[in-house]
């Protein structure tokens, strides 16, 4: 169950500069990588992303974006498909997404790696439970999945290894891919990624979805990483991308596909999910959602971390790590599950076995003594 993807013997750009960035004696320069938070670009040619329509969308506030107007979009010139968004969220949106990723998302009928370890049914509340933070516990927590669960070893999504894919974290994808231009997005599969200081995530493609189309969103709370992301294979030279809270990476067409890791969390140089702004509740201004149905219930969860009390803990959390919600879409647009491209894999095999038989019909006298014989 271990986040490997490459063997240590394989020397090449990508791991050259990925041994360079997670070195900490010496400490690597800073001075290429690209940060949106203090307007460093480094060596790479970046672009406005313009949205195609800037129609404000009444969810955002209900899911802790701020209003459309004020978002900021990148493109890199050296990776076709990569959009940076720079931290859209409110300070108490920051503070919703955080917590669901901590309390709620990592609680079962959700996976998590510590499942081959122990059976625990809501890990959040037995780090608690001593009424002390148990964090030898709380460490442990490495990535958890929602939806579609990600399998490590096949690295196959199947239809009877899934769970209910959480309804605001489908809307705040739904938002963000709508802002973007994509009109069909649905989010399917999600891994929630926990490091810690010390923590590294190899180079690695994300290729198990069916649809590869489609793009795949990752947002970024807590701690700053330095994210890796190159090409096709592993000579292209990866950029580097410090992602701060709040960022959202969006890897759509050839990035979809492209390598990419993180070799270094480091402290953040701004908490934007502290700012005093967050203390400005949320209300309910008639937003249209399209999957959650409890809309009372979101708001009172979002005005919950007003309470510096109950934030206390995820703050102390929160200090010292990051989290990465990493969300795709599985299926293709009118794809209603994975059984249907089975299906539709087996009827076109049988199609063209048909075929073939009527071109050579020995084929069919062969495979019929075959099926007998066995
Ligand atoms: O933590 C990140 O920024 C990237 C995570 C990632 O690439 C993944 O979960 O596949
Ligand atoms: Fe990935």
């Amino acid at each position: 169950m271990e986040r490997t993807f490459i063997k240590p013997e394989n020397e090449n750009s990508f791991m050259q500069v990925f041994k360079y960035y997670k070195c900490n004696k010496p400490k690597p320069s800073l001075d290429n990588v690209l940060s949106l938070e203090n307007k460093i670009f480094g060596k790479n040619q970046i672009g406005l992303y313009s949205a195609p329509t800037l129609i404000e969308d009444l969810r955002t506030e209900l899911l802790g974006l701020t209003n459309v107007k004020e978002w900021k979009a990148y493109t890199l010139l050296r990776h076709p498909g990569l959009i940076l968004i720079k931290n859209p969220f409110t300070s108490l949106g920051q503070r919703y997404w955080i917590r669901k990723c901590l309390e709620q998302y990592s609680k079962k009928p959700n996976k998590t790696n510590i499942d081959t370890e122990m059976v625990l049914n809501d890990w959040w509340k037995e780090c608690f439970k001593s009424g002390h933070c148990n964090s030898k516990l709380q460490n442990k927590l490495r990535w958890t999945t929602l939806g579609y669960h990600h399998n490590w070893d096949t690295k196959v999504y199947t239809e009877d290894n899934k769970s209910l894919f959480p309804e605001d974290l489908a809307e705040l994808c739904d938002c963000i891919s709508k802002y973007l231009g994509y009109q069909n997005f649905r989010a399917e599969a999600a891994i929630v990624n926990y490091y810690h200081i010390g923590s590294t995530l190899s180079a690695h493609t994300d290729h198990s979805e069916v649809n590869l189309e489609a793009p795949l969103f990752s947002f970024s709370f807590g701690q700053s990483a330095i994210f890796l992301i190159g090409g096709p294979d592993k000579n292209f030279e990866p950029s580097a991308i410090m992602l701060n809270s709040g960022d959202v990476a969006v890897m759509s067409k050839e990035a979809r596909l492209s390598y990419h890791a993180v070799p270094k969390i480091v402290s953040a140089l701004s908490q934007p999910w502290s700012n005093g702004e967050s203390d400005k509740e949320i209300c309910d201004n008639m937003a249209n959602l399209k999957y959650i149905t409890d809309r009372q219930q979101l708001i009172l969860d979002m005005n919950r971390n007003i309470d510096n009390k109950e934030w206390n803990l995820f703050k102390n959390y929160i200090q010292e790590s990051r989290i990465n919600m990493n969300v795709r879409q599985v299926l293709h647009e009118h794809q209603k599950s994975l059984l249907d491209v089975k299906f539709f894999k087996s009827y076109f095999n049988c199609f063209l076995f048909i075929l073939n038989s009527i071109s050579n019909p020995s084929i069919l006298t062969k495979n019929i003594s075959f099926v007998f014989q066995s």
